[in-house]
């Protein structure tokens, strides 16, 4: 039994690689989903029992001046995913993000909620979803938001470096979300792919996502305190609350695409993402 990982050295491929020691990785200088006309014949070769996508196109506001780029790897370097798994009649997992959504509702979102991206990035994971569902009827889809980890790049990693270079730093305080560990999605995963002779799980989208709904200015004080408690920082910063307007960006990020926790996904896999015991492994793995 193989598993194929798309990706190599990511937030999530990297915590596949600790919980998944046994699967095939294969980065982007071995399989670009850029270039979708590849994907097919260097898949079959692998002959994977499960095929597992934690690729994309991640920086959002970059996605706003390469839209083409960001096209080709996170919908059609995915849609060509899909299509190979369902030839090969093999499950495909994928991963997409809070950033469907338009962050309009004042309630948490749904697995069905109605999506309605507001940047490119979030339009380009939507495209990626549509085409997993209609051309591979084995996947599951798990949206996760805001994800963290000790490897790769990601918010808590700016904040420690931003925290130990400044004295006083501005975040913005009017965008809400459940922040994900990428350890946690990795063991969500490792659940499923265990199951996978006799899935007890429907196909379909679900939200692999738990604990508390935070901003990111409540999120920046979190990581501060802990990071200082254990001495990783010397002093923490002075961080001023301000609102999305005051902090202009290329791409327009939703208020509020806070994703609703699927209790179907935890039932399956017996287990609930929570990003605050997240949080301190990642702190811990950085101290
Ligand atoms: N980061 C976040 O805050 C969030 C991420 N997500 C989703 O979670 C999933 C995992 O993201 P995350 O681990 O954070 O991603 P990272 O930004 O940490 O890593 C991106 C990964 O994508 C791979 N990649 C990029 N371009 C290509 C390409 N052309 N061909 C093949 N592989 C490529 C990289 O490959 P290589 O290993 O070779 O460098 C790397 O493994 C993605 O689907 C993302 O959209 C959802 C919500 C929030
Ligand atoms: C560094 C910094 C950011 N911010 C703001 C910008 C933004 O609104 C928010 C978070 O910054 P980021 O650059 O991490 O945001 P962003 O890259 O948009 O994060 C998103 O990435 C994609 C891949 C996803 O799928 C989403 O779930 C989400 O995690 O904090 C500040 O207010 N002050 C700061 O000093
Ligand atoms: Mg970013």
């Amino acid at each position: 039994m193989t598993i194929l990982v798309i990706g190599a050295s990511g937030q999530l491929a990297s915590h596949l690689r600790e919980q998944i020691p046994s699967a095939v990785f294969r980065g982007r200088v071995d399989l670009d989903l850029a270039e979708a006309a590849t994907i097919g014949p260097a898949v079959q070769a692998l002959a994977p029992s499960l095929i597992i996508n934690a690729a994309a196109y991640t920086d959002v506001d970059g996605a706003e001046s390469e839209p083409a780029t960001a096209w080709r790897i996170n919908a059609e370097g995915p849609a060509a995913l899909a299509r190979v798994a369902e030839q090969l009649g093999v499950p495909l997992i994928h991963i997409s993000t809070d950033y469907v959504f338009d962050g309009s509702a004042e309630a948490e979102y749904g697995p069905d909620a109605g999506t309605c991206p507001v940047n490119t990035y979030g339009r380009t994971k939507l495209a990626g979803e549509l085409a997993v569902t209609t051309l591979c009827e084995r996947h599951w889809i798990l949206r996760v938001s805001w994800v963290f980890s000790e490897f790769g790049s990601n918010f808590v990693k700016t904040m420690l470096r931003v925290g130990a270079e400044r004295d006083a730093l501005q975040v913005v305080s009017d965008q809400y979300g459940r922040p994900t560990y990428a350890g946690d999605i990795a063991t969500v995963i490792r659940h499923l792919a265990t199951s996978i002779a006799e899935p007890s799980l429907p196909w379909g989208i679900y939200h692999a996502v738990g604990g508390r709904i935070v901003s990111w200015y409540e999120f920046a004080g979190m990581i501060f305190r802990e990071a200082t408690q254990r001495g990783l920082l010397e002093q923490a910063p002075a961080v001023e609350p301000i609102a999305t307007a005051s902090y202009p960006t290329p791409a327009t990020r939703p208020l509020r695409a806070v994703l609703a926790p699927s209790p179907a996904l935890n039932a399956a896999t017996g287990y609930s993402p929570d990003w605050e015991i997240g949080l301190t492994r990642t702190l811990q793995a950085l101290s």
